[in-house]
This record gives structure tokens, sequence and C-alpha cells, in this order.
């Protein structure tokens, strides 16, 4: 089989034949507007320190008053294990996962759409907190969003899953700075396993190809004991 044969969308729906059982990529909620705010601020300044010249820029004042504000933030903080049961309450990680969460500064954020062929689409243009290689996106930072994406990919297709293996290969480099097309769908079913794909696109250039095997599995949600959630379910 070609490379192109494999990462086709069409073979996909077809393998999967009746279950191909679509859920809904439901919107993420709104909860507190303040906090989104704070994590939109706080992209702000990442992205304004990753940017920053090496020279010729007084920074001690500005050093100090984000210090100052970071005291505050710390201030108004429980405790981290505290953060983990609040995280699966509500929204759940949908508002706090690195990738697309509101509530969370390290998530570009990657805004994903599902479309009717079964993928799960997503465009985004990074900026140099996430380079790796000179004006190229990391590789692990590609590998994370994409895992993420394969998740709600899963989802999409009625399935989920932890991640059990995950392969990437990458055709060529990834720019910063420009739109990237991210594309996952779920390729094959199997009882627990489920085999999914990912791309990424620079235009029509093919940056990295991605194949993951997600397996069925149960975990325990923090702060509600017995309680076991699905990885990717309805809760996240
Ligand atoms: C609501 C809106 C949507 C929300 C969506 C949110 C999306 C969020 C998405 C977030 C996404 C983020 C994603 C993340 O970050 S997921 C986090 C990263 N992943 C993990 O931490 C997983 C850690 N691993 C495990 O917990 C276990 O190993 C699991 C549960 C995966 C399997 O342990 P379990 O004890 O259950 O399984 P088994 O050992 O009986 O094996 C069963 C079968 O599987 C085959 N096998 C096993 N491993 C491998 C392997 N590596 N390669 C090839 N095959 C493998 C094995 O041969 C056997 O096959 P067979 O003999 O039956 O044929």
């Amino acid at each position: 089989m070609r490379d192109d044969e494999l990462f086709s969308f069409e073979d996909a729906r077809q393998r999967l034949g009746e279950s191909f059982d679509p859920l809904p990529v439901p919107a993420i909620p709104p909860a507190d507007p303040d906090l989104d705010r704070v994590v939109v601020e706080l992209r702000r300044l990442r992205d304004a320190s990753a940017a920053l010249a090496m020279s010729e820029v007084e920074l001690g004042d500005i050093a100090d008053r984000l210090g100052e504000v970071a005291s505050l933030l710390e201030s108004r903080v429980a405790g981290p294990a505290d953060r983990l049961e609040t995280m699966w309450k509500g929204a759940g990680t949908r508002r706090s996962n690195p990738v697309s969460g509101p509530e969370n500064p390290i998530a570009p954020p990657v805004d994903f759409v599902g479309c009717d062929d079964g993928s799960v689409m997503a465009t985004v243009t990074l900026g140099p907190a996430y380079q790796g290689p000179p004006g190229c996106v990391h590789g692990g930072i590609s590998a994370l969003i994409i895992d993420h994406m394969m998740g709600l990919a899963n989802h999409w297709g009625g399935r989920y899953g932890m991640t059990a293996h995950y392969e990437l290969d990458y055709r060529s480099p990834t720019p910063l700075l420009q739109p990237l097309t991210f594309r996952c769908w779920v390729h094959e079913v199997d009882g627990r396993k489920t085999w999914t794909h990912g791309t990424i696109h620079a235009g029509d250039r093919l940056c990295v190809e991605a194949r993951g095997l997600f397996l069925e599995a149960s975990v325990p949600v923090p702060g509600q004991p017995g309680t076991r959630s699905t990885v990717a379910d309805g809760s996240q």
C-alpha cells in the first residue's frame, strides 16, 4: 500500500463502514470569564517573552512588575492536588488540557472542527515559543498536538482510548509563523483497539504523518474515589 493510500480519509471511512458513528465535538462551555482572561493575558506574555530581543531592552522594571503579579496570582492558588480535582469537574479537561484548553496558558490554543468525512481538523499558526529547529516547530509540540487531536478524532468516530503506541514520520520541516493544517481520523477499529492517523501540512506540503494505537481503558478520577473515567469520553 502506498503512503498516500494509507492516509486516505475515504479509505478510513470505507474500512469503518457501519461502525462509523460520529459523536458531536461539543463547543467548550464557558466557565469563569475572568479566569479565561487571565490565561489570554498569560499567553500574550508567553508570546512576547519568547520574541524578546536579547539586547538593548531594559527589562529590570518589567521583571519586577511581573514578579508582583505572579505573587498575587500565587496567593489565590489552591494546591496542585485540588486543581487536579477541579480539572475533572464540569467540562473536565476540555477546559484545562495543554492543546486547546482555555484555562491552560501553554495551549497555543488549537481550535478543532469535526468534519463530515470523519476527520477532525484544525488550522493554527505557531510562534517562537514553540520553536525546535531554526524557524521550525519543535517535533515534540507537533507530537503533542496530533496525539491530542487523535483523541478527539476517536471521539468524533464514536471511539475512545488511551494512547498505547504512537509513531511519527517527520517528512519535511514544519514552519513557524505560517498556517499549519492538522488533520486526524480513525483508520481502523478492532474490539478495544483503535488505530488513528494524522497529518500536518504547510499549504500542500506534507510535514508530519502519524499513526497511533488507542486502547479502551478506564482510569481513576482524582478526587472522586471509586469513579473511573474512560479517556476521551464525554466527561472530557
Ligand atoms: C467531549 C469532547 C471530547 C473529548 C475528547 C478529549 C480528547 C482528549 C484526548 C487526550 C488524548 C491524550 C492521549 C494521552 O495522553 S493518553 C496518555 C498516554 N498513555 C498512557 O499513559 C497509557 C499507559 N498505558 C496503559 O495504561 C496500558 O498499557 C494500556 C491501558 C494502554 C493498555 O493496557 P491493558 O492492560 O488494557 O492492555 P493489554 O496489555 O492487555 O493489551 C491489550 C492488547 O493491546 C496490545 N497492546 C498493548 N499495548 C500495546 C502497544 N504499546 N503496542 C502495540 N500493541 C499493544 C496487546 O498486545 C494486546 O493485544 P492482543 O493480544 O489483545 O491482540
